[in-house]
């Protein structure tokens, strides 16, 4: 089988990839997530023409010219307006967020007001019309549509639906992932060690990635070399409900590489298996009815820099997030062999040097080695047949941080 370009592979991973189906979350855990729904204003705010500022509601034209002595006829605090008519030679002492009171045009700061005693106060400083006051629909009017399907619920999205009165919001359903690690040799952090064995990393990072783009993940844990111990773990990420189901390891060609014949067995299409890409040849691509299965090489630096290039924009999309990498052009440090037929991601260390990027590669590139992808902040992206570069050429670099 020839090994499937990249993009083509993410592109046969993606195909049919649409946000999942709502559900409607209260808003103190809507944090986060991504509109299924437009939220429409449930009323309109402000509601009433109100103050914006602490001081005294009066009418324009008795405070056009100052000094202007007026007599305080009422108090309007913010939930509880003066219900009377601000008449001439009026006032009504307000705060900050009440109903501007009838017959008022305007609201004096209580700054440039002295208090004269005895319900008189005089006015300092002339205050024109519509001074101070907010009004009725400065922010939103009922039934504008405030925030778009699609939008994440940041901060400022979450406190506007609270204003306009949603107590909660219809969400795309969070993806989930069940992450199913596969080998004989593999035992959980903190385990003592057998003198063949070797601790099992890969669900931790891969967790990480679906979490960053909001999906969940379920980590069923590590399946013996065995058909039936993976198959019992396949069936539990299908009774979990999950949406993509990732194995890690077995994804290769050796005798205890069984991932593929078990997903196959429990009714998984083939979509392609071996890629041209490096670290990553032996990815695994297939749909179990709806759930998607995405065979991950073993190799911790390969399985993490796949979840990178597939993993993530598969959940994204699923999660109804837009996902781009980030990448960037940048110079290289120093040269490079002209490349095979595998894409290649180098894992390298990107500096911004006098205004530009530079990526200097690191000189092993074995996908076993878990420290330099942790000290890497790029990946060079190095297309099929690529010539030999020179120390300063340009080059692709994907930003991992
Ligand atoms: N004859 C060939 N051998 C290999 C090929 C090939 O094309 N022909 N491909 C190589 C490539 S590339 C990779 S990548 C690996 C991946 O193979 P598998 O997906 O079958 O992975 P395993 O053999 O199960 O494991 C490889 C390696 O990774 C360690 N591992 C596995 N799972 C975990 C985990 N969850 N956490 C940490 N480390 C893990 C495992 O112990 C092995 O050391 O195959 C090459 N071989
Ligand atoms: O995916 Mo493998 O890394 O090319 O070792």
């Amino acid at each position: 089988m020839a090994l499937v370009p990249v993009a083509e592979a993410l592109e046969r991973l993606l195909d049919g990839a649409t946000a999942l189906s709502g559900e409607s979350v209260p808003l103190a855990d809507a944090a986060g997530r991504v509109l299924a729904e437009p939220v429409v204003a449930l009323r309109t705010q402000p509601p009433f023409n109100a103050s914006a500022m602490d001081g005294y509601a009066a009418r324009s034209a008795d405070v056009a010219s100052v000094p202007a002595r007026l007599s305080v006829i009422g108090v309007a605090p913010a939930g509880r307006g003066f219900t009377g008519i601000v008449g001439k030679g009026e006032a009504v002492r307000i705060f900050t967020g009440a109903p501007v009171p009838e017959g008022a045009d305007t609201i004096v700061i209580q700054e440039n007001v002295r208090d004269l005693s005895g319900g008189q106060i005089e006015v300092t400083e002339p205050t024109s019309a519509g001074r101070n006051i907010r009004r009725a629909g400065l922010d939103f009017l009922h039934g504008d549509v405030l925030l778009e399907k699609g939008r994440l619920l940041d901060p400022a999205a979450l406190s506007l639906a609270a204003s306009a009165n949603h107590p909660s919001l219809t969400v795309v359903r969070r993806p989930l992932v069940a992450i199913i690690a596969t080998g004989d040799e593999l035992l959980p952090p903190g385990s003592e060690l057998g003198p063949d064995q070797i601790i099992s990393s890969n669900a931790y990072g891969v967790t990480a990635t679906a979490q960053s783009v909001g999906a969940r993940a379920l980590d069923l844990g590590i399946a013996a070399d065995r058909q039936d111990a993976i198959a019992a773990l396949v069936r539990k990420a299908v009774e979990a409900g999950a949406d993509v189901i990732v194995t890690l390891g077995g994804a290769s060609v050796g005798d205890h590489d069984l991932i593929q014949d078990v997903l196959t067995g429990e009714g998984m299409r083939l979509d392609f298996w071996k890629i041209a890409m490096r670290p990553g040849k032996p990815l695994m691509f297939g749909r179990l009815g709806n759930i998607r299965c995405i065979g991950l090489p073993g190799n911790p630096v390969a399985s993490l820099v796949c979840s990178q290039l597939f993993l993530k924009p598969l959940l994204a999309r699923l999660g109804g997030r837009n996902y781009r990498q980030d990448i960037c052009a940048a110079r290289l440090a120093a040269a490079m062999h002209a490349n095979d037929l595998r894409q290649d991601y180098v894992r390298a260390v990107v500096r911004e040097e006098a205004g530009q990027l530079v990526a200097t590669p690191f000189s092993i590139q074995d996908s076993s080695m878990l420290r330099m992808l942790a000290d890497a902040n790029g990946l060079i992206v190095r297309e099929p047949f690529a010539p030999a570069a020179e120390a300063g050429d340009e080059c692709s670099v994907l930003m991992l941080r």
